[in-house]
């Protein structure tokens, strides 16, 4: 389901693992970096892809909720915290990858842990791109991004029949 005021951006697998390796490309010229720190749960699924192919092996996961209810995001919790070891030079060297930035207020609470890691998402929305250093695709505000791991084959009617558009 879409908002009204809301446009849909769907992703499906193969576009996900593709636009996770582009971004695995752009952050081999930014690197190298020692440890990747995903914010979970949805930077998990690009940390995979990306510690492959930048061949990280130190990952850590620094976990934060805010999205309770469909598309209305609520107060952030810092469910668990980063290791002392990765924080303790401010996060120089460490990459930091979430799968898309939207108002930009979890990355801004990332930042006060680790202010000199390098920030990346595979989407971003205008404003949270300042949050990260290095991301692929951009959206509009008001673009809900669908991942594939959110979504099922349903049935479409015709278009003709009054398909959703
Ligand atoms: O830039 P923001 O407006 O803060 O929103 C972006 C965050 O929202 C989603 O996470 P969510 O809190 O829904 O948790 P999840 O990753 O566990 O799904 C998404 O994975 C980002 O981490
Ligand atoms: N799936 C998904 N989660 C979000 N959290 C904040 N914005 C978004 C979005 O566009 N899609
Ligand atoms: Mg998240």
């Amino acid at each position: 389901m879409t908002l009204p005021s809301q446009k849909a951006f769907p992703v499906s697998w193969d576009q996900f693992h593709r636009d996770a390796r582009a971004l695995a490309w752009r952050l081999h010229e930014a690197g190298p970096f020692e440890a990747l720190v995903c914010v979970t749960r949805g930077g998990l699924v690009p940390a995979a892809i990306i510690a492959r192919e930048l061949e990280i092996r130190l990952i850590e996961s620094v976990c934060i909720a805010s999205y309770h209810d469909y598309a209305k995001q609520g107060e952030l919790q810092l469910i668990k915290d980063i290791a002392p070891s990765l924080r303790a030079n401010g996060g120089k060297g460490v990459l930091v990858v979430d799968d898309l930035v939207d108002t930009g207020k979890t990355l801004a609470l990332v930042h006060t842990l680790l202010p000199d890691a390098h920030y990346a998402a595979i989407y971003a929305k205008p404003q949270g791109r300042p949050l990260v250093h290095t991301f692929i695709t951009e959206v509009s505000q008001d673009t809900w991004i669908y991942f594939p791991w959110d979504m099922g084959l349903t049935f479409q009617p015709p278009i003709r029949n009054g398909a959703p558009g």
